[in-house]
């Protein structure tokens, strides 16, 4: 732990999907004795949630009209990230085939985004050494104040690479389409879409390791720490 009496300090990491958000926000949150926050997860346990409701993800507004029913917690422990919807554990459920090729349209919706983004803010402020928040529209929308932004970036070859070598067996093409077509209904939505600050700093990891990657992440924040 490097936390010592350092004020609390909020890192925003956005980024495409597959570019190392998870990997590398984690290992940078335990390396300076930061919380986690995934929202990714949150945005997936929602969306689990409307299919095992029978809620018809085509269907904005049947989304919109149950959108504060859930109750979702996330733990934002890095070495034991937790979520879960109505007191049950959906860290399995939520990373299934289904919730991922649903999530976007669940996540374009506005009351979906104003619902998760409140838990996101509370989450964040609440965090007593600060907190490694990682999504598609924290440096935009959801901490715009940020201490530190970062936005990863990677060719979709590499990031497609990098997730069928996940997956096993999963075809290296059907992966790259299937993440291009995320990226785009993410880039495209109206309210809060992928979107890269202004003020971030981008980070091309195509042709970095994942420990390169957090050392140069781990290099910005202790850089923000020290100017505080
Ligand atoms: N720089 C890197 N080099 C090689 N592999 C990497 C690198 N960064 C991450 N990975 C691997 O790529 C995969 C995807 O990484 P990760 O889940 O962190 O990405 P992500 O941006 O959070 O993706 P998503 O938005 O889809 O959740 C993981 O298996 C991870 O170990
Ligand atoms: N800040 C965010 C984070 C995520 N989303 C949506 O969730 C999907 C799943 O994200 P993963 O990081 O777990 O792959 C993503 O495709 C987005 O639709 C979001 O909208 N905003």
């Amino acid at each position: 732990m490097e936390n010592g009496a350092a004020k609390p300090v909020i890192v925003a990491i956005d980024g495409p999907s597959g570019t190392g958000k998870s990997s590398t926000s984690k290992a940078v949150a335990a390396q300076l004795g930061l919380s986690y926050l995934d929202t990714g997860a949150q945005y997936r346990a929602i969306t689990w949630w409307m299919v095992s409701n029978g809620i018809d993800i085509e269907d904005p507004t049947a989304i919109a009209a149950v959108a504060a029913k859930p109750e979702i917690i996330s733990g934002t422990d890095p070495a034991n990230p937790t979520i879960s919807v109505d007191g049950t554990d959906v860290a399995g459920p939520i990373r299934t085939q289904e919730v991922t090729s649903k999530v976007s349209a669940v996540s374009a919706v506005p009351e979906v985004r104003a619902r998760i983004t409140e838990l996101q803010r509370t989450l964040a402020t609440s965090a007593e050494y600060g907190i490694v928040v990682e999504g598609r529209d924290i440096g935009t929308t959801v901490l715009p104040d940020a201490d530190l932004k970062i936005f990863l970036t990677a060719s979709p070859e590499a990031r497609a690479a990098r997730r069928s070598g996940e997956l096993k067996g999963a075809d290296v093409n059907a992966t790259r389409e299937a993440l291009i077509k995320r990226d785009a209904a993410d880039s495209s939505r109206k309210t809060s879409p992928l979107a890269k600050a202004g003020d971030a700093v981008e980070v091309d990891t195509t042709a970095l390791t994942l420990p390169q990657v957090i050392e140069c992440v781990v290099t910005l924040v202790e850089e923000k720490r020290a100017a505080k």
